[in-house]
This record gives C-alpha cells, sequence and structure tokens, in this order.
C-alpha cells in the first residue's frame, strides 16, 4: 500500500488499530488510511465474507475478526482477537452504527432500543472491552464514530439521541482516562458518500449533497483523514472533543419536512425493512 497523502510515512508505525465495521464504507477507507499511516489493522463486522473481501483488496497488515459488538462476549471476542494476532492494542476505532430512517412518531419502542443498543451500547461495551488491553500498551486513542445531531435530525431521531449520548459518554471517558494517557475523541460525520446512504429512500440521497455549502458528499478518505489525526500526537490534545466533520452543514438545517422529501399527501417516506436473512 503507497503512503498517507496527508500524513508522514511511519506515522503509526508500530500501533496496532482495530475499526469496528472495517468491512464497508468510512471503517473501510479508516482502515486504509492507518495502513499508509504503518498501524496493522484489525477489522471487525457481523458478516465474515464482507471483512474477508475488503481484507483481500487492503493487503498486507490486515486482519478480520466477525463478530457483534452489541455484546459483552462478541465485543470481547473482538478486542482479545486483534491483541491475540499482534499482542498489543493502541486505537479502536468504533465505527460500526447505524439507524433506519423514520419520522419521530413512527419509530417503535423496540426499533428505538435496536438503535440505542448498537450506537451507544455497542460503543461502550468496545470501549470497556479494550481499556485493559489500551493501558497495557502504555496508552492509546479510542476514536468514536457518530453523526452530527447538533441541529436535531429528522428521520432518525433515535439516533441523533444516541449519538448525543456517544457525543457525552466521550467527554466523561475523556476525563477519567486522562492520568491513563488514553485520549478518547468523538469524529461527527456530516453527509459522506458510502454505500450505506442507499438503504435510505431515495430522495434523501438525491437531496443530500445540495444541501452541503460545498454541494457534495464527503468523500470517505476525509473522515478517515481526521481518524487518522485522533491518532497522531495530537491525540491527547483532542481528547474529549467532538470533532465535526460536516462541510459546514450539520446533518440538518431547515424546515422538516423538505418538500423534496415528501409523497403521496405530503408524507414523509419510511426506509424500507431488511429481508429477514439479511438481518
Ligand atoms: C432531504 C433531507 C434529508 C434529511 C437528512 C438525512 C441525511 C442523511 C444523513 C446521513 C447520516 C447518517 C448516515 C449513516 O449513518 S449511514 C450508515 C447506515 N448504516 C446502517 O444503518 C447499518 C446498521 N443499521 C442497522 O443494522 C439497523 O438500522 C438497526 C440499527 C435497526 C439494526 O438493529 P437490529 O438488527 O437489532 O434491528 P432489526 O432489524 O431486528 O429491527 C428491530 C426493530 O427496529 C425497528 N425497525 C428496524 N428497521 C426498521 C424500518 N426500516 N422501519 C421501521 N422500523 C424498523 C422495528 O421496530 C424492529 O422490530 P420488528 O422487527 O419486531 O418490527
Ligand atoms: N455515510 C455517512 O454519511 C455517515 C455515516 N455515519 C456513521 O459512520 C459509520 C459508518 O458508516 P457507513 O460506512 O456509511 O455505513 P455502513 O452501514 O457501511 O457501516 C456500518 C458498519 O457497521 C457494521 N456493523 C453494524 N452493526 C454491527 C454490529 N452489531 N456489530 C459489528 N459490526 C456492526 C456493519 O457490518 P456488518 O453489517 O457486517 O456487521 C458495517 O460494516 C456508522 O456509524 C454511520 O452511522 C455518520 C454520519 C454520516
Amino acid at each position: 500500500m503507497s503512503g498517507s497523502e496527508v500524513f508522514a510515512d511511519g506515522l503509526l508505525a508500530g500501533r496496532v488499530a482495530l475499526v469496528t465495521g472495517g468491512g464497508t464504507g468510512l471503517g473501510r477507507a479508516t482502515a486504509a488510511e492507518l495502513l499508509r499511516c504503518g498501524a496493522s489493522v484489525v477489522i471487525a463486522g457481523r458478516r465474515a465474507d464482507v471483512l474477508e473481501a475488503t481484507v483481500a483488496t487492503l493487503g498486507e497488515g490486515a486482519g478480520y475478526v466477525a463478530g457483534d459488538i452489541r455484546t459483552e462476549a462478541g465485543a470481547q471476542a473482538i478486542v482479545d482477537d486483534a491483541v491475540s494476532r499482534h499482542g498489543r492494542l493502541d486505537i479502536l476505532v468504533n465505527n460500526a452504527g447505524g439507524q433506519y430512517f423514520v419520522p419521530a412518531e413512527g419509530i417503535e419502542l423496540k426499533g428505538w432500543r435496536a438503535v440505542w443498543r448498537l450506537n451507544l451500547g455497542g460503543t461502550r461495551r468496545m470501549c470497556e472491552a479494550s481499556l485493559p488491553a489500551l493501558r497495557a500498551a502504555g496508552g492509546g486513542t479510542i476514536v468514536n464514530v457518530t453523526f452530527s445531531p447538533h441541529n436535531g435530525l429528522p428521520g432518525m431521531t433515535h439516533s441523533g439521541a444516541a449519538r448525543a449520548g456517544v457525543e457525552g459518554y466521550t467527554r466523561e471517558l475523556a476525563a477519567e482516562l486522562f492520568d491513563d494517557d488514553i485520549a478518547v475523541i468523538a469524529a461527527a460525520a456530516g453527509h459522506f458518500d458510502t454505500d450505506a446512504l442507499d438503504k435510505y429512500p431515495p430522495t434523501v440521497r438525491a437531496q443530500t449533497a445540495g444541501g452541503v455549502p460545498m454541494q457534495r458528499l464527503g468523500r470517505p478518505e476525509e473522515h478517515a483523514w481526521m481518524v487518522a489525526l485522533c491518532a497522531s500526537p495530537l491525540r491527547m490534545a483532542l481528547s474529549g472533543a467532538v470533532l465535526t466533520v460536516d462541510g459546514a452543514r450539520d446533518n440538518f438545517y431547515g424546515g422538516w419536512p423538505p418538500a423534496a422529501l415528501t409523497v403521496g399527501e405530503g408524507e414523509v417516506p419510511t426506509e424500507e425493512r431488511r429481508p429477514p436473512a439479511t438481518r
């Protein structure tokens, strides 16, 4: 793999990074950038076939472990795998996350809980499972990927609330871990061009780039550069911060619903359910 476009060669040489959700989208781009910076990288997710295919494209220095971050045992097994492969862990990127698109009043309690369990619960479980290894390495970095919910995010209220929770958790953990030389930083993403956007109602994807001042979606490598910066020598100065990379648009502003998002008599569409076999 060639060097980074942004960072000095060997910036993260000797470091071991674990990237959840590293088989796709922003996580895959993050894994690639950390590798370019010299780290060894383990990517995690639930689908072994997706991870295996990604590792084949990432090349030397990359490995994968299949697992589910939502349970204590799942998170622990993921961390144990990374540590047993490389003997240490220096960087944890809590990138796995997501939600479905539905107006607030349509969110069932079960769905609310599912989104919180993944985004806030999974992040917490991965942090707790990783802390002994990060301490054993003499310090390290945790990057919690969230989206930018600072104006609210209609259609994703369950996730906006969970991501605000991740921000609070990040700040608190950062304060508690300062003496361990472990940085905890939230990376709040705006709109990035990943395949995941295809699952939302078509008007969502069509509308999002036009709402960003620069009139384009973010590129996954731009997000990845921010994550790599969080693992750089700047990391402790950033600890506790929420770094927002959103092209100055946040994830939403303006009146609701946007005219172009409505269908029929003015309803807002709900994301289609995934077929049971893929859940
Ligand atoms: C024009 C203006 C636009 C406005 C601005 C929009 C801009 C977009 C900005 C983009 C910002 C963020 C982008 C991203 O995050 S992209 C990444 C997306 N990736 C993912 O979401 C992947 C991970 N997500 C999931 O796996 C699922 O969404 C979920 C978190 C729900 C998974 O949990 P789980 O597997 O436990 O969930 P289940 O499928 O079993 O469902 C549990 C219950 O949840 C409810 N549910 C789930 N899906 C839906 C749906 N599509 N519609 C309605 N309800 C849903 C439901 O209650 C489920 O229970 P039941 O199965 O019993 O019905
Ligand atoms: N794209 C965008 O514009 C934005 C994205 N984000 C956030 O950035 C992150 C990455 O987004 P993106 O790459 O676009 O989306 P993806 O849907 O491609 O990424 C989600 C990843 O998380 C993994 N994952 C989901 N659930 C679990 C689980 N329970 N255990 C382990 N892994 C899991 C998925 O793999 P698998 O299904 O195999 O488990 C997948 O690789 C997400 O947190 C997303 O919400 C934030 C703002 C904007």
